[in-house]
């Protein structure tokens, strides 16, 4: 007896990429059909909503889905997944093909634009499972937050609250952003603890990594792997904007990892407590997700993807 046909749920953001998911689906709906994929799809209709999306399909035991956006769909997708106890995460596989603004994730997985590529890929059914970040915020702690890709706080977090201004520019929105955020943002007292490390005092952000690109191709922790069960702490120690705006293209090779305000290691579980008043903000995969002193943790090959 042969087995019954997968079938794929797509799920796509038309606001993604300043609207070029809805504007190409049509295209990438006929190729699903060239290569015989059995599929349902349904388009977002506001913020998070691929989330629900997604807690509804795992209702009727749909466990293959293939993200058409950017990577806050696929952060709300990713979320969905952890947060749910139907079907256990083995089992759910998802496939993306990338059109959003920064289009950050793929890059670490090498999963082309092209959408012919990105189905084929998703066809040939070859599978990679990664390590997924935990964060628990502090005024926020019955409800964790998980990311695949970078998550932070302060300076970036800062940016994101900002770039969403800018998203018609393409990629280049996040640089964009992040330059009219010097003028505004201030830098903050923080402790950041992990097994080896204690770092505390002014601070401009603390980043972290499992995949090396976000802010639409910037490399700002070291040595990210998303398979090696570890997160790669970057602190960006009391950075000054000058000696941000003269190491700009350093934010883009990764050097900006070895300037000496900027302290690397890799832990499995960092906490980051905020020494003031007024809190930062936490963005995770280049979504908002709250501000202040938080616990993070290192979920190993919790993920699994087409690439
Ligand atoms: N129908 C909708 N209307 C408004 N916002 C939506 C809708 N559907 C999803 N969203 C929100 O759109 C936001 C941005 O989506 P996404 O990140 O995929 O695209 P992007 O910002 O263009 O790409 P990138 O994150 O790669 O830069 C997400 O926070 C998501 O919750």
């Amino acid at each position: 007896m042969s087995a019954a046909p997968v079938t794929w749920f797509v799920i796509i953001n038309p606001t993604s990429g300043n609207g070029l998911s809805r504007k190409k689906w049509p295209n990438i709906k006929a190729l699903f059909k060239k290569y015989e994929f059995n599929f349902q799809f349904e388009f977002t209709k506001y913020p998070k909503h691929s989330t629900e999306l997604l807690h509804q399909a795992l209702i009727q035991n749909i466990k293959h889905f293939i993200c058409v956006g950017g990577d806050g769909t696929l952060h709300n997708m990713v979320n969905a997944i952890m947060t749910q106890n139907l079907i256990p995460t083995a089992e759910i596989k998802v496939g993306v093909i990338p059109i959003g603004t920064g289009n950050d994730w793929v890059k670490t997985h090498n999963i082309p634009k092209d959408f012919e590529s990105c189905i084929q890929i998703i066809k040939n059914g070859q599978l990679k499972t990664q390590d997924v970040g935990k964060i628990v915020i502090c005024n926020n702690s019955n409800k964790p937050i998980f990311f695949i890709n970078l998550a932070g706080i302060g300076f970036d977090g800062f940016v994101v609250s900002k770039v969403h201004k800018f998203k018609h520019l393409g990629a280049i929105a996040y640089l964009y952003g992040t330059i009219i955020s010097l003028f505004r943002f201030k830098n903050f007292k923080a402790k950041v603890v992990s097994k080896s490390e204690t770092i505390s005092g002014e601070t401009l952000m603390i980043l972290i990594g499992l995949c090396q690109y976000s802010g639409g191709g910037m490399q700002l922790t070291e040595s990210a792997n998303p398979f090696d069960g570890l997160l790669d702490i970057s602190v960006a120690r009391n950075l000054r904007k000058l000696e941000i705006v003269s190491n700009l293209s350093k934010l883009f090779n990764g050097n900006i990892t070895k300037h000496y305000k900027v302290k690397t290691f890799k832990t499995e579980v960092l906490t980051v407590e905020i020494d003031q008043i007024k809190e930062p903000l936490i963005q995770a995969d280049g979504e908002l997700v709250g501000s202040g002193g938080f616990e993070a943790f290192i979920i190993p090959k919790a993920f699994s993807f087409y690439a």
